[in-house]
């Protein structure tokens, strides 16, 4: 399977920075942006809408297979708007429910399979920023340049509590760690598509390292492997 157009991974676990430097990546490069999370999200959110009970795979892959997702872009460095159906989710999907249950119907085999077309139809021309947990090793093999970001849980459940403190929100710090840890064995456990850095993923422990230093050592990376390539 080859790509079309030049394809850029990174996977890692929750709170690793991944949204944070994909989008400054596909702003400073000019590419499209796949955010393989949100579909999953946006999923788990219909099943919940549509009352269709989470552990039920034959209904949720159905869902998966016919789900009315959009996301709108509308500039760079603009948030990408979710559309389900008629409805703007875009806060909505970001909710702790959301996420549990987003992780929850990612585990599922036949929901992986009915969401791999629409993940691949994101490589468009110039070039795409692929965010997610199996991007370099299921959605994007042949990818040009492969990340792999990570931080210890403790950092990571830090980081979802200062976020949760900027938009106006209570966090309980015991309580997000908890669910980080408990995401984290089922997104790493899972049979199908587990999340596991690529053999040829440059893995960057985050941990005590800011955004701007992250993005140099990606920026680094992707350029050195665009440059084999071509
Ligand atoms: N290297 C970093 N150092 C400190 N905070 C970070 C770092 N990377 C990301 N963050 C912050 O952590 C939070 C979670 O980052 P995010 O990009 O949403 O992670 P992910 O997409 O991997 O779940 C955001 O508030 C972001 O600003
Ligand atoms: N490529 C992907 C992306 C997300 N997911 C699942 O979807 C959930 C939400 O993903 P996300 O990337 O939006 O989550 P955060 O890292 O932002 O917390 C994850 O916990 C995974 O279970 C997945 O299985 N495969």
């Amino acid at each position: 399977m080859s790509e079309r157009a030049p394809v850029v991974t990174v996977d890692g676990p929750s709170g690793a920075g991944k949204g944070t430097i994909c989008q400054l990546l596909a702003d400073r490069l000019g590419w499209q942006l796949l955010d393989s999370g949100a579909i999953y999200r946006v999923l788990a959110l219909a099943a919940i809408h549509h009352n269709v009970e989470l552990d039920n795979e034959e209904a949720i892959s159905l869902l998966a297979a016919h789900l009315d997702v959009k996301f709108l872009v509308s500039g760079p460095s603009e948030p990408i708007k979710v559309v389900l159906e008629t409805e703007d989710v875009t806060s909505e999907i970001r909710t702790q429910e959301c996420s549990n249950a987003a992780s929850k119907v990612a585990a599922f085999p036949r929901v992986r399979e009915a969401l791999l077309r629409r993940q691949r139809a994101f490589n468009l021309e110039p070039g795409l920023i692929a965010d997610g947990r199996d991007m370099g090793t299921v959605v994007f093999p042949n990818a040009k340049a492969k990340i792999y970001l990570t931080a210890s849980a403790e950092e990571r459940a830090q980081r979802r509590y200062n976020q949760l403190q900027d938009k106006g929100f209570d966090g309980n710090i015991e309580r997000l760690l908890a669910e980080i840890i408990e995401r984290d064995e089922r997104d790493m456990n899972r049979e199908v598509a587990p999340l596991v850095a690529a053999d040829d993923a440059l893995v960057i422990d985050t941990t005590g390292i800011g955004i701007e230093q992250v993005l140099e050592l990606c920026l680094k990376h992707i350029v050195e492997k665009l440059s084999d390539a071509s």
